[in-house]
Parts: structure tokens; C-alpha cells; sequence
């Protein structure tokens, strides 16, 4: 089957006035339909630069991305992208907000508002539509923010710290319900995240990053007993602490580089 993303080679380098300076390089890494892939590391290893470019948003000095076969020259209909802040329109009401992607890509109809408007119904906003973002709390916005990206239906999902400006309890609840609806529909997914324990609950796979230069240190399995319990209860499971553990070190050794 062929691999939903495929980096092969992947190298940047951002330019300066009179340096350049190597931001990631000889990035490999295949993941497939449905996995769901945490990126995690030490400050200034790449992350966000990876999503990004995955996200079309900059092109690498080397290599290439392809998804579902594609190279990636452009931000494309294919790949969600959901960020730490919600990014809603304040005079704009929560159904329009989350209507926005269908708009921008000229496939707002009836089916597709009603579409929305089950949507916010699943993720627990029924009777919002009217509202305001001002009017919701913080775990709200960051749910319809979800909406908007997944109505679009991508097959692929960048996730860059959604949770991380969110109290605990909202955060554990919004990695469920974020969890359990992506493996629903079958979308593939790659968080960035600092939050380590999050990291194990939500994926399959945690990528270990290094960095002066960005690149994968280590790729670690989450057990199939992890990885199939909801996230809430993820943290429970034998093997989770020692998992934990693992990774922490190694990237104590990677942020020492
Ligand atoms: N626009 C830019 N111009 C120049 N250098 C940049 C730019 N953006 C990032 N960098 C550099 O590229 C490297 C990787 O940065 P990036 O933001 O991708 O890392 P990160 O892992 O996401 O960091 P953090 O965890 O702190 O968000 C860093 O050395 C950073 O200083």
C-alpha cells in the first residue's frame, strides 16, 4: 500500500544575509494510512519546520515530500492544518467559522453546511452555531477550529501543539475526542508536541528528533495495548511509564547536542 506521506531526503536550510543556517537534513520516514505520528524533541529541532513543510508552506532546499503519491509543491486541499491558536474570525458566527475551508475552496452548499452543523453536533457544540468565538471558552474554539479542518475531509492532519494552551482537564478530554474522531475516519495524523506523555497516548509511532542539525534521532512503537486504549486511559496501561522513561532519556541526549 502506498504510504499516505513519504519524506525522502528532506533537507532546509533558511538563508540569512550572510550565512545559512541548517535548520533540518536527511529527513527519511514513510507513514501510512490511519497511523498517527507524534513529532517530539528538544527547542529548535525541527519540528515546525518539518510541518511546514509538509504543509506546502516552504519548500525544501533538498528532497521531497509526497502525499498519497504527490509531491507536495503547495498548500493543498489534502492536508488539514491545525495550529495552538483557533484562528477564528471574532465577527464571524461559529457555523461561518467553521465553514470557512468549505468556502475558501468554493464547496459550500446545503449538503456541505448540513455536514458542518452534524460536525459541531458530534464534537459536542450543538446550539453554538449562532454564537460568537468571544462567547466560548477556550476548549470550544479549539474544537470548532477542528470543524473547519476536518469538514474539508483531509486525508492528512498537522497538528502543531493544539492542546498545549488549554487547562489539563480540557486538554486530556480534547485528546480523546480528537483521537477517537480521527481513527473513525481513518485520517492519517502528525502532532508536534512537547508534552511527551501526550505524545505516547495519542500515537502510534513517536518520532525522536535531534538537533544542530535536525534530524531523527529514533523512531519508537507504542505497544498495540497503548495504542488502542483511549488517550485518558492510555496512561494506565502496563509498559506506558517505561515507554516514557525510554524516550526521556534519549532525548536528554538529544538536547545535549
Ligand atoms: N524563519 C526562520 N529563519 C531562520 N531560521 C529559522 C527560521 N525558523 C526556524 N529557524 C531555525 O531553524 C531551526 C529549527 O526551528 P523550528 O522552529 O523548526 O524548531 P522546533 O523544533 O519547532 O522548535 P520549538 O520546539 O522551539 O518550537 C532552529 O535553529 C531555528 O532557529
Amino acid at each position: 500500500m502506498l504510504p499516505v506521506v513519504q519524506l525522502k531526503g528532506v533537507t532546509h536550510a533558511y538563508l540569512g544575509d550572510n550565512e545559512a543556517s541548517l535548520a533540518i537534513e536527511d529527513m527519511n520516514l514513510s507513514i501510512d494510512k490511519g497511523e498517527f505520528v507524534s513529532l517530539v524533541g528538544p527547542s529548535g529541532c525541527g519540528k515546525t519546520t518539518l510541518l511546514s513543510i509538509i504543509a506546502g508552506l516552504l519548500q525544501p532546499s533538498l528532497g521531497e515530500v509526497t502525499v498519497n503519491g504527490k509531491r507536495i509543491e503547495g498548500p493543498s486541499p489534502q492536508v488539514g492544518y491545525m495550529l495552538q491558536q483557533d484562528y477564528l474570525f471574532p465577527w464571524r458566527n461559529i457555523l461561518d467559522n467553521a465553514a470557512l475551508g468549505l468556502e475558501l475552496t468554493g464547496n459550500l452548499n446545503e449538503e456541505t453546511r448540513l455536514k458542518t452543523v452534524d460536525l459541531l453536533n458530534e464534537m459536542g457544540l450543538a446550539g453554538k452555531s449562532e454564537a460568537y468565538p468571544a462567547q466560548l471558552s477556550g476548549g470550544m474554539r479549539q474544537r470548532v477550529a477542528l470543524v473547519r479542518t476536518l469538514v474539508t475531509n483531509p486525508g492528512l492532519l498537522l497538528l502543531d501543539e493544539p492542546f498545549s494552551a488549554l487547562d489539563y482537564q480540557i486538554k486530556l478530554q480534547l485528546e480523546d475526542l480528537v483521537s477517537e474522531t480521527l481513527r473513525h475516519r481513518g485520517t492519517t495524523a502528525i502532532l508536534v508536541t512537547h508534552d511527551l506523555s501526550e505524545a505516547i497516548a495519542v500515537s502510534s509511532r513517536v518520532i525522536l528528533l535531534e538537533r544542530n542539525p535536525g534530524r531523527i534521532r529514533k523512531v519508537f512503537t507504542v505497544p498495540d495495548k497503548i495504542r488502542n486504549s483511549p488517550p485518558l486511559y492510555a496512561r494506565d496501561q502496563t509498559g506506558f511509564t517505561e515507554l516514557f522513561h525510554e524516550i526521556w532519556k534519549e532525548m536528554e541526549l538529544a538536547g545535549s547536542k
